[in-house]
Parts: structure tokens; sequence; C-alpha cells
């Protein structure tokens, strides 16, 4: 029986105290459990902002525009991990036109960069997988992203083509990561010809972009994610008008080793020293 003045502590009332002490002293002293704490919370987050994007975007359906909310819902999240991101080139951006954005794709924190300097009626392409990424894939629908299935060649390689009319006939540009995956090691794998193709195509320029290397501050393998720096280039455009499918080999090549080289020099690195692709 509860005497008048003392309180009990229950069995479960215990094990969140010890859970309230245990997990900040964790934090500190596991840098593997503040990195899965940190991308848990990234993701997570990044959810509960769809939930609020989704009625907003909703008002005006699929659309483009609704970008710029998405954009602005995820332009603090920089704040909340201590990433300080250094732009520099923001005149190579400034076409009236059209234009197709590559860039090379480290990690889902690329979407720190990528929302810091995102243009007007700019969006990505995505793999389908995440159209189904719960209230983010949805948001992600309503924003017009373009979904395509790695899976099948043919139907990607369609949507794209269908994407270059897009941007001719809706005054829209597209963002593409030419790696076609996230690529964790500190460097550019092999760039995949969908985002040069689309820009022949259309007969737009392409803008490349490079983000430094995430070495200092966040490493997949290791498990570590501080806070740190990146520094995102927006290089000058690259014009495509007259050149037809047989170039697009040589254009890719030309694009990545200017991206390369670019990405070499902001990581502190020699150059040629880290090149993964042999082509
Ligand atoms: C608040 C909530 C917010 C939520 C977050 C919001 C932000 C979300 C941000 C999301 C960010 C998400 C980021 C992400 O999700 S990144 C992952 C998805 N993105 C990509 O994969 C883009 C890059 N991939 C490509 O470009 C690939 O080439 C594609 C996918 C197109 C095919 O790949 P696949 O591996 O199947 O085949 P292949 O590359 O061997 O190509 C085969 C042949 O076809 C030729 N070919 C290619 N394309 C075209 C073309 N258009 N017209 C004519 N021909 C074309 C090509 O040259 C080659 O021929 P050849 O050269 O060998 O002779
Ligand atoms: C009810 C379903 C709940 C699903 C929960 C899913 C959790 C996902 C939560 C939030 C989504 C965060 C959006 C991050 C956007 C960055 C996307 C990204 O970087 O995709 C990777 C893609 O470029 C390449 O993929 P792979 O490296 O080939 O793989």
């Amino acid at each position: 029986m509860q005497q008048a003045g003392t309180m009990e502590i229950s069995v479960g009332q215990w094990i969140l105290i010890l859970v309230l002490i245990l997990v900040p002293l964790l934090y500190e002293w596991s840098a593997t459990f503040k990195y899965l704490c940190k991308m848990a919370f990234y993701n997570g987050w990044i959810l509960l902002l769809a939930v609020l994007a989704i009625p907003i975007c909703a008002v005006r359906g699929r659309n483009v525009e609704n970008m710029r909310i998405l954009r602005f819902l995820l332009l603090h999240i920089k704040y909340l991990y201590g990433i300080k991101i250094e732009v520099r080139g923001w005149e190579n951006f400034s076409l009236k036109e059209p234009y197709v954005v590559v860039s090379n794709h480290q990690s889902e924190l690329d979407l720190l960069g990528m929302m810091e300097i995102l243009p007007n009626r700019c969006v990505p392409i995505a793999k389908r997988e995440l159209m189904y990424a719960g209230t983010a894939g949805l948001a992600c629908w309503l924003a017009g992203v373009i979904f395509i299935n790695r899976k099948k060649t043919d139907d990607a390689i369609s949507v794209m083509s269908e994407a270059a009319q897009t941007m001719l006939r809706e005054d829209v540009r597209v963002w593409v990561f030419p790696e076609g995956t996230r690529n964790h090691d500190g460097s550019m794998l092999p760039f995949k010809r969908g985002a040069f193709h689309l820009a022949v195509q259309a007969q737009v320029p392409i803008i490349p972009i490079v983000m430094s290397s995430y070495k200092d501050f966040y490493n997949k393998k290791e498990r570590r994610f501080t806070t740190g720096k990146c520094m995102v280039r927006i290089l000058p455009k690259v014009e495509t008008r007259g050149l037809g499918p047989d170039e697009v080999p040589e254009l890719a090549d030309s694009v990545r080793k200017m991206m390369l080289a670019t990405f070499l020099e902001l990581s502190g690195e020699p150059s040629q020293s880290r090149d993964t692709c042999s082509q």
C-alpha cells in the first residue's frame, strides 16, 4: 500500500529513467550510436516534414512549383546537423532556358546541398523505390519528381525521352545524378549516359555541380557523422546544341573529367589519384 507523501516507482518508470540516462551517455561515448541516431532522425524528420508538405502541395496538385515548398521545408536541416555549405558559381545558374543539372552522388545527405542551390522549376530524377518511401514518396510525387525504374532500361529511357519533351514544353529543368547510385567511397563512379542523352535530345545545356567529399564529417562504412563543411561548385554550362546521339559518350566523358578534377581539388586530393573509372 502506498503511504501518503511517498511515491513508488514502477518497473516501467525505472526502465524509462535508465533509457533517459543511458541514451545520452551512449550518444556521447559511441560514434556508431551517434551515427545511427543521426541517420534515423534524418529520415524520420524528412518523413515528418513531408506530412506538412503534402497538404500544402496538394492544393496545386502534381506541379513542379511544389518543389519550392519542399526546398523551403528542408533548408534548415543543415543547421540541425551543423553542416556548413559554401556555394560558389551562382552566376552559372543565371540561364533563362531549361537545362540539365548533373551532380555527384555521395549519400542521402546530398539532399542538403541540392536544396541549398535548387533552381526554380527544377526536378530531380529519382529511383522508383523512392515513390514508395511513405510520406516522402508522396511529397516527391506531388512536386513532380521524375521516377525511373532502374531494373527496366527501356522504361527508364522512355521516361527520360518524355522528360526531354516536358522540359521544353513546360520550361522545366531536370537534376540527374549520373553515377546512378550513391557512392560512399569518396570518389566518383563512371557516369551513366541518360542525363547526356536527355540534354542532347532536348538540345539544352548541361550545368555540372560538384559537392566536395564528406570524408571529414561523414563516413557510412566507419559509421561516423560529426559536424563539418561541404563546398558546392556550380560549374559553367556545357552546350549541347548541334550534338547528336553519337557524340553523347564523348560529352559524358568530358563533363565527368571536369567534375572529377573539381571534386579532387575541393576535397584536397591530388588529381588522377582517386579515379574509379577506367573509361
Ligand atoms: C519533404 C520531403 C522531401 C523529400 C525529398 C525530395 C528530394 C528527392 C531527391 C531524390 C534524389 C534521388 C536520386 C536517385 O534516385 S539516383 C538513382 C536514379 N537516377 C539515375 O539512375 C540517373 C542516371 N541513370 C542513367 O542515366 C541510366 O543511363 C538509365 C537509368 C537511363 C538507364 O540505366 P541502365 O543501367 O538500365 O542502362 P545503361 O545506363 O547501361 O544504358 C543502356 C544504354 O541506353 C543508353 N541510354 C541511356 N539513356 C538514354 C536515353 N535517354 N536515350 C537514349 N539512349 C539512352 C545508354 O547510353 C546505353 O547505351 P550505350 O551508351 O551503352 O551504347
Ligand atoms: C511506410 C513506408 C516508410 C518508408 C520509410 C522510408 C524511409 C525513407 C525516408 C525518407 C526519405 C529521405 C529522402 C532522401 C532522399 C535521398 C534519396 C537518395 O539518395 O536515394 C538514393 C538514390 O539516389 C540511389 O539509390 P541507391 O544508392 O542505388 O540505393
